[in-house]
């Protein structure tokens, strides 16, 4: 598969401190790649470095075929972090005056433009202007915006934040079908579980660095499976079950604990519940997890992405042992 973006050995230095260290990484045309770090990561001035809107401190960025993102402007779509479109404009206008700086004719962009607010539900935000709109719905108009001359390959940073729940969803469905119709979207974010759900592949960013890239199979496989554990139990007791490596206290409530515990590679969850019932231990709740994306970053880098998440895992449940 082509590459529509290639960057080879790129870093880049705010006087003595370097943002981003030795980042190579490539993005294949049609697919959906999740630019992932917790915030100071670097993703902004990766992004930033793609646009040509600031400059490499060295190494090579090659996009859509160009060495200066400036060259090919009107073929990209950016969603930047930092938002706020012109306050006494309607959406409308706001969308087609951004469409005709790409290159769009005034009367398709606002047509286009009248299309998408209908379809992310803002069409009745016609007859007002940009600062009536909620933080939410404006953010949805810039979106719109940053899309409406159909561009070939989309950059967002940090779509996400500052969406609720519902309106993430239309994010994400909005983001597929861009793909869908051929387009090549990156996006960065710090909240895993909308990676997960949508990339082809992830570069995961810590310190500056490239901690990972590949697919979010391949990222979670460089994590162990675990045990969530409850009941009234003793740390050391669960550590010297068998197939058990590190443990960890997720939450203590008067006594009742729950416990992570790592599985070790081959191990079998029944051999561990059956030897615990053996020793007749405490166990209220027993859970195989599978690891996250989330719990593959931390893995990674040590770090944690988001830790309003931290608890968060999708997982299978092999017995809820009966109290
Ligand atoms: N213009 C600048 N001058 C000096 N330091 C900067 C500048 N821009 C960014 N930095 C620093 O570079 C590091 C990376 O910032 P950057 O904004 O690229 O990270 P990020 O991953 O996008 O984080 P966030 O999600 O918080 O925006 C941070 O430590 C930041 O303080």
């Amino acid at each position: 598969m082509a590459a529509v973006l290639q960057l080879a050995d790129v870093s880049k230095n705010y006087g003595s401190f370097q943002a981003v260290r030795n980042l190579s990484f490539e993005v294949e045309r049609g697919t959906i790649c999740g630019f992932l770090g917790p915030n100071g990561a670097g993703k902004t001035s990766t992004i930033r470095m793609i646009l040509g809107l600031q400059g490499v401190s060295s190494g090579q960025i090659t996009i859509l075929g160009a060495d200066d993102g400036r060259k090919v402007r009107d073929r990209i779509g950016f969603l930047p972090e930092e938002r706020g479109l012109y306050k006494k404009m309607t959406p409308v206008e706001a969308i087609s005056y951004l469409g005709s700086l790409k290159g769009l004719p005034a009367a398709e962009g606002r047509k286009r433009a009248r299309d998408m607010l209908e379809q992310m539900g803002l069409g009745d935000t016609h007859k007002k202007k940009m600062k009536d709109l909620s933080k939410g719905m404006a953010q949805k108009v810039q979106l719109i915006a940053s899309v409406v001359h159909q561009p070939e390959f989309v950059i967002l940073d940090e779509p996400f934040s500052g969406l609720d729940p519902m309106n993430q969803q239309g994010l994400e469905a909005m983001i597929r079908s861009l793909a869908a119709n051929g387009a090549t979207v990156l996006f960065s974010t710090h909240v895993m579980q909308h990676a997960e759900r949508l990339c082809d592949k992830v570069v995961l960013l810590a310190r500056g660095r490239k901690a990972f890239e590949g697919t979010v199979a391949e990222a979670r496989a460089t994590s162990a499976r675990y045990l969530e554990i409850e009941g009234a139990l003793d740390v050391n007791a669960v550590a010297a079950l068998p197939g058990v490596g590190t443990v960890e206290t997720l939450s203590d409530i008067d006594g009742i604990v729950t416990l992570k515990a790592a599985l070790a590679a081959g191990a079998e969850a029944q051999h561990t519940l059956r030897a615990a019932f053996v020793s007749d231990l405490d166990v209220r709740r027993f859970q195989l997890r599978e690891p996250t994306l989330h719990d593959a970053f931390i893995a990674l880098t040590g770090d944690h992405p988001d830790d309003d998440q931290r608890h968060k895992a999708t997982g299978t449940q092999i017995e809820e042992a009966a109290q």
